[in-house]
């Protein structure tokens, strides 16, 4: 067979890759991780053999995460895997290959040590005459290294060589076919087209390999869909799988008719998705995706007739969706997402409680049902299911597996795990590349917005709930804590005065909270409005402005995947210093139906009357509209997820419960502007510190004027760092979505900035003090290299309540303004109303409001007569 090597650098083969894709096994020729990953990515049905670099600092690693990535086979350099056998050996045997390049056949023996550990070898012969392949020493021993038993995993090693000096044909790949050698051809070398002869025809090389034990010289082939169900035998001939390949679409040789192009009169045409070829190569497989009525004239879609199981349900579930009937129960399963969303929790409860075998099968296939009815509703099919699976199933640094803590009714208190966390092991983690002179505007506009929100999706979610807590009170947020924190509790609230217990902290944690207590309060403190505004506007009219506090607040401390006392400080300092008097806090219970001591010793601190046990919509409708327990308040502040601030919203909008809220401070965001003088490592460490609060967080660096050199090692560093984090998976899933933007000048990266808005500003750059007068837009400012975010989320004195998705354009972080209102009066003498009063009459008239005249001519008669 052929080993088509691409490089994924190169534009001239690019279009070929369609079509190598099609074979199944492809070598990539990079050793560059992020291209390699950026690859492995995208692979949705070829098998990629990866090279490991003898120049990777850390090779073990590298093979771990490429593996894991998805590379089908990692070839690792003789050299490399000789000098350190050990490094590989718990490696799959069936996912490694070793390469070499044999310039004097004598050195073959050296791949004998190695044989345990790879499943196949990929080696180049400079200088191999092709008419003495046979008599060719290293190729006779790399043969026999070939057939050296079975792999444990079953199957046979592969034996792939390269030979740089010889014009690669049909006859040479069955040549090499026969003594049980594979070649390496480059991309560059093939092709598709039928006008290069000076190429090597991929149909034909491909086919170079088949044998036919037929008279007609014909291959029987097996046609496939992508889960592998049969739909009929057909045949092909070197000619039709050479147009095949040519077209990606299924085309065989049918013995009456001679090619066949299927569907080119039925309309149920086959797009390619592979093709492969049985152990003693006289079989072909096509994997097609069957288009229009099915594969069989009879407009079946397998020669055996309907399909079955998840396949046949899978079909009538698509076929539903585009046309149950309105108001029927499968169009209202597609939806109502709520609906669908019980049906799945209820019919996964059964499962787990089923116990014969005959319960088990009833209540998987009802759950399968529903699940795939989620799928479908999603566009997902079950082919996009199976390949999710395959992909899983390559993973070979295997999770633990034990449920997420919120999935379970009650969690074991958490320990402190005193041995610091292993190095996950996977892909490199890296942020998006943009250069701001290449982009046009529509891609610059783009980049100023936030990953984008279905708010009707959530408003329809969150309604409901807020509308059933409104009506049935304390028992509708128990139901809802239950449904979305898996706890079962008594009562929603915990009263003041806390017990000991409940508050109970280290010392150092507990000095911890004090200090951040303290420094917090004296930046809110000194924000306070104490003295009334007075100003004499002429003279006898003196107008005055004072503050007065909301008399009753809620505040929201977010606790889904991070509980943040750090929240209940910066929302309760300020309440307490404005002198609200009624503080109610609301966070999320833990799994045993707890909330953390630290936010209860913060509200016991802040004096809050009590903590409501609740999170998400349900908690923020409780404070809004009140229940039996819970207080309603006439300010609901905080951060929260998206069902936390649609609920805020809704809320502020909703003229029966009388509330206003502080503003949108939704998913956490930092934007970064370093320059060359910045240091890697803390650049990577500030953006990577906003990166881990949730999947939907986004950070973004903007670079200037920054060597590729130093941009590449705040790459790494970003890498090496995130690896080691305990909440590496949600990095995972924000630093792809995040990115870098390079720019030339300073200018442009402030521009840039304040149009972006960002919730927090960080300045890596030379003189940064001189930048912040120009800063328009941001929630708050971080000035120069020892100044991280990480200091004001927690301790410094400013809030870290900030406005997100571009909010900082017009509204302020939480401050102690915010749990003020302000109140004006005036007071005039005699003489001040003198001397205003004709001005007022004569605006009065001009509106044609004469009862506020008269309230001024009444008084002014009398002061004049
Ligand atoms: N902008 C800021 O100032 C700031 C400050 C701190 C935190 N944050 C952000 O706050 C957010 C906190 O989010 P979180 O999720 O960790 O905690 P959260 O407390 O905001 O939300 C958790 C609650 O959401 C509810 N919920 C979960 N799934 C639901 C569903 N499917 N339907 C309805 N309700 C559901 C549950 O009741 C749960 O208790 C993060 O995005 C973080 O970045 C922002
Ligand atoms: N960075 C968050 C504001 O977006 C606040 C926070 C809490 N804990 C840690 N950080």
């Amino acid at each position: 067979m052929i080993l088509p090597e691409f490089d994924p650098e190169s534009t001239s083969t690019a279009d070929l890759k369609p079509t190598l894709d099609l074979l199944a096994d492809l070598l990539i020729s990079t050793t560059h991780l992020a291209v390699l990953q950026h690859l492995l990515e995208a692979e949705e049905s070829a098998s990629y053999w990866v090279p490991l670099s003898t120049d990777d600092p850390n090779p073990q690693s590298t093979a771990l995460a490429l593996l894991d990535a998805g590379a089908h086979k990692l070839v690792i350099p003789l050299t490399l895997l000789s000098q350190n056998p050990d490094a590989f050996a718990d490696l799959p045997v069936d996912r490694l290959a070793v390469s070499t390049t044999l310039t004097d056949p004598q050195t073959a023996h050296h791949l004998d040590p190695v044989l345990q550990l790879v499943s196949a070898y990929l080696v180049t012969f400079p200088a191999t005459d092709p008419a003495d392949i046979h008599a060719n020493l290293a190729l006779n021993h790399l043969v026999s290294l070939g057939k050296t038993s079975l792999l444990p995993t079953g199957g046979a090693r592969r034996v792939v060589v390269r030979l740089p000096n010889i014009v690669s044909t049909p006859d040479l790949v069955a040549q090499l076919d026969r003594a049980g050698l594979d070649l390496l051809v480059n991309a560059s070398d093939l092709t598709t087209a039928k006008n290069e002869p000076e190429k090597l025809n991929l149909g034909a090389a491909y086919a170079a390999s088949l044998t036919s034990d037929r008279p007609d010289g014909l291959f029987p082939t097996l046609v496939v869909d992508e889960r592998d169900v049969a739909l009929g035998l057909v045949y092909s001939s070197v000619e039709s799988v050479t147009e095949s390949l040519r077209t990606g679409q299924g085309v065989y040789q049918s013995r009456a008719r001679g090619l066949w192009h299927k569907g080119a009169t039925s309309g149920a045409t086959q797009t390619l998705i592979r093709v492969a070829v049985d152990c003693d190569k006289d079989t072909l497989k096509f994997v097609v995706r069957q288009h229009g009525a099915g594969f069989c004239h009879l407009n079946t879609l397998t020669c055996f007739g309907h399909p079955r199981g998840l396949t046949a349900l899978s079909r009538t579930l698509q076929g539903r969706k585009q046309s149950a009937p309105a108001g029927s129960y499968t169009a209202r399963l597609f939806s109502d997402a709520d609906l669908l969303r019980s049906k799945i929790m209820e019919e996964a409860g059964e499962l787990c409680d089923a116990k014969s075998k005959e319960d088990v099968a009833w209540e998987a296939a009802d759950l399968v049902y529903f699940a795939l009815t989620k799928c479908v509703a999603a566009g997902v099919s079950i082919e996009d299911v199976e390949r999710n699976l395959d992909r899983k199933a390559r993973k070979i640094s295997r999770r633990k597996g034990d449920a997420k803590p919120s999935k379970q009714e009650v969690a074991p208190k958490k320990e402190q795990d005193p041995t610091p966390a292993p190095i996950p092991v996977a892909s490199r983690i890296q942020m998006q590349h943009h250069t701001h002179s290449t982009l046009t505007p529509a891609e610059r506009s783009k980049l100023l917005l936030r990953p984008i929100i279905d708010s009707a999706d959530i408003i329809s979610r969150v309604s409901p709930i807020m509308a059933d807590v409104r009506a049935r009170g304390d028992a509708a947020v128990l139901d809802f804590t239950h449904k979305f924190d898996r706890v079962r509790l008594t009562s929603p609230v915990i009263r003041a005065p806390f017990t000991p217990e409940a508050m109970r902290l280290d010392l150092q944690t507990q000095h911890a909270i004090d200090q951040a207590y303290d420094n917090v309060w004296r930046f809110h403190d000194a924000q306070m409005d104490r003295t009334p505004l007075v100003v004499e506007t002429m003279p006898g009219v003196t107008c005055t402005r004072f503050a007065r506090p909301i008399e009753r607040v809620g505040l929201y401390v977010p606790g889904g995947t991070a509980v943040l006392p750090s929240s209940a400080l910066m929302l309760g300092i300020p309440a307490k210093v404005a002198g609200c008097r009624e503080i109610v806090i609301a966070t999320p219970p833990r799994p045993d139906g707890t909330v953390v001591p630290e936010v209860m010793y913060v509200a016991h601190k802040v004096g809050a009357s009590c903590v409501v046990v609740a999170g998400g919509a349900q908690a923020v409708a409780a404070m809004a509209y009140g229940t039996e327990s819970v207080p309603k308040v006439d300010k609901i502040c905080g951060p929260g997820n998206q069902f936390v601030t649609t609920a805020k919203m809704i809320a502020q909008n909703d003229s029966s419960c009388m509330i206003s809220i502080d503003m949108p401070a939704g998913p956490s965001e930092v934007l970064v502007i370093a320059d060359a003088d910045s240091n890697p490592a803390y650049v990577a460490s500030d953006l990577l510190s906003q990166a881990e609060h949730g999947a939907d967080s986004q950070v973004v660096l903007v670079a200037v004027a920054m060597p590729p050199a130093h941009l590449a090692a705040i790459d790494d560093q970003i890498h090496e760092q995130a690896s080691r984090l305990p909440r590496v998976e949600i990095v995972r899933q924000s630093i792809p979505k995040s990115f870098v933007l390079s720019v030339e000048t300073m200018e442009e990266a402030i521009r840039f900035s304040n149009e972006y808005a960002p919730e927090h500003l960080i300045l890596h750059t030379r003189d940064a003090e001189k930048l912040v007068e120009k800063i328009d837009n941001a929630g708050s400012v971080f000035v120069g290299e020892f100044s991280p975010e990480s200091c004001g989320d927690y301790a410094s004195g400013t809030n870290h309540t900030l406005p997100t998705y571009g909010y900082s354009r017009m509204y302020s972080g939480v401050n102690t303004h915010t749990f003020l209102k302000h109140i004006t009066a005036q007071q005039l003498t005699p003489a001040g109303l003198d001397a205003l009063g004709d001005t007022v009459m004569r605006l009065a008239e001009v509106e044609g409001l004469e009862a506020h005249r008269n309230a001024v001519a009444i008084r002014v008669r009398d002061l004049r007569n």
